[in-house]
């Protein structure tokens, strides 16, 4: 064993020194890799074909400037990226995130997660993501869609139905994507249909797609729950963020009988007791653009905290949703004194390492993004389905098809984390049966 540890030590700071100060990128390998050294005890092929070194090098690393004007005819230049990670297991797929904190790092660190999310899907598609460090907050329509148009200019020649197929993320919603699809087949002309996801309803979008991350994280958490008898049903709950997979995983537990109590964006957070208006959030957030705090305009009893720290209000599951890194080791024991008994991850990373341990040692249930959030993705790989059979399917039969892959990875992380002898560690689980199936294709494929 202490052979083992060594060697995935040697690799570990082999990534450091290969991509220095990429810090959310080292976190992300960190956290697979822990769970890796008794899968390589076991099987020592994936030593012997030395994987874990392959998988934690991208396949292609693509940077570009993205040039635009805003609406005064000011120049603004920004950087675009795409990590095409791993294609093993299909198409490099995984989002496009438009926010001021992009950097490598952060994309690679999404790209290298995207990985052994998709692999849990058991949809066949590989692992990438892309964004930029454009901040598209307070722009208009029309910057939004220049920025996109020049974006896209740029990436088209890397994207395809069956090479790359990109989405949304932060900062990237259904109207992004369709000006980044329209500028896709203005160069191309080739109505490609299946070369992004997310599109709109009326040209190719899939039903369920919005709803999709927060309907699947909260289907994950209840597949935790029903291990210890458990259920939403009357459970007080916190949810971080108020955009796309926040408000959805607001519906999702209000459907199963829980209720909401606060919501947050970055300037700060809501506090509701009698559970959030969901209409009134998706009014704010979805039509007009808004503050969270503007809820506090309608509802005299709710209370704004700007500034606040959303975890510490008391509640019994907590679903971060909002960015990585933003609930640490004082806010999960601040949790956990509250009386939390599960957190399901809607948000990439968003628990910091020491907070993760915090939740593990109270016997906490875990459920982490690659798992807990892979039901954007998978029905991202749905809508591709819809797209190459050009058929569209109801929304009951796409959430119903939704609902079956998060208890399939429910399933497998749990059998996984039993197999290698800590079950319900959803972690050590997630990640044992996401890189065995990515590894063991790797292998067949051969040295590429
Ligand atoms: N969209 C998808 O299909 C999927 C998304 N995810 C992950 O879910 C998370 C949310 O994404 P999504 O809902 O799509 O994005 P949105 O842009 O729709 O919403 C992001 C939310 O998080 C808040 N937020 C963003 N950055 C920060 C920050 N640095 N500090 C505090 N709050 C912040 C935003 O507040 P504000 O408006 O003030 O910036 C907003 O409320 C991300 O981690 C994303 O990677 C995971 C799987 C699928
Ligand atoms: N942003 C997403 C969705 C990616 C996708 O639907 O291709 C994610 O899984 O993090």
């Amino acid at each position: 064993m202490k052979g083992q540890t060594s060697k995935i030590e040697s690799i570990y700071q082999q990534v450091i020194d290969r991509n220095p100060g990429e810090t959310e990128f080292h976190q992300a390998v960190r956290e697979v890799l822990d769970s890796l050294e008794p899968v390589i005890m076991k099987y020592p092929k994936y030593a012997d074909h030395r994987i874990i070194e392959r998988i934690c090098e991208p396949e292609r690393q693509i940077i570009f400037r993205v040039p635009w004007t805003d609406d005064k005819g000011n120049i603004h230049i920004n950087r675009g990226f795409r990590v095409e990670f791993n294609s093993a297991l299909g198409p490099y797929k995984g989002g496009l995130r438009f926010h001021e904190s992009v950097y490598l790092g952060i994309i690679k660190f999404l790209g290298f997660e995207q990985i052994f999310k998709n692999a849990l899907t058991g949809m066949p598609i590989g692992g990438g993501k892309g964004g930029s460090d454009f901040n598209p907050k307070g722009r208009s329509d029309a910057e939004i869609m220049r920025f996109c148009q020049s974006f896209m200019t740029e990436l088209y020649r890397h994207l395809g139905e069956y090479t790359d197929v990109p989405a949304g993320d932060i900062g990237v919603g259904g109207r992004e994507i369709g000006y980044m699809f329209g500028q896709y087949k203005r160069i191309t002309n080739r109505y490609e249909a299946g070369v992004l996801t997310g599109k709109g309803l009326s040209w190719g979008g899939s039903l369920v797609r919005t709803e999709a991350t927060g309907y699947g994280a909260v289907y994950f958490v209840n597949e935790m729950l029903k291990t210890k008898k458990d259920s939403f049903e009357g459970k007080t709950c916190v949810v971080s963020g108020s955009g796309n997979v926040a408000i959805y995983t607001v519906e999702k537990i209000n459907h199963l009988g829980g209720k909401v109590v606060a919501m947050s964006d970055s300037n700060g957070y809501i506090y509701d007791k009698r559970g959030v208006d969901l209409s009134l959030v998706k009014q704010l957030k979805e039509v007009e653009r808004r503050r969270i705090k503007d809820y506090c305009d309608t509802y005299k009893g709710a209370t704004y905290v700007e500034g606040g720290n959303i975890w510490e209000v008391p509640c019994q599951v907590a679903m971060p949703s909002a960015t990585q890194n933003e609930l640490d080791e004082k806010d999960a024991e601040m949790l956990v004194k509250n009386g939390c008994i599960a957190v399901g991850e809607g948000a990439n990373m968003p628990t910091t390492p020491e907070g993760t341990k915090v939740f593990l040692n109270a016997g906490v249930l875990f459920g982490p993004g690659k798992a807990a959030n892979a039901g954007g993705v998978a029905t991202s790989a749905l809508e591709m389905q819809q797209n190459a059979s050009r058929d569209s399917w109801t929304f009951e039969y796409t959430e119903k098809r939704l609902h079956e892959i998060m208890i399939g990875i429910h399933k497998a992380c749990y059998e996984q984390s039993a197999e290698f002898g800590q079950p319900g560690n959803y972690i050590l689980g997630a990640n044992i049966a996401s890189f065995r199936k990515v590894a063991d294709a790797m292998i067949s494929q051969g040295l590429i």
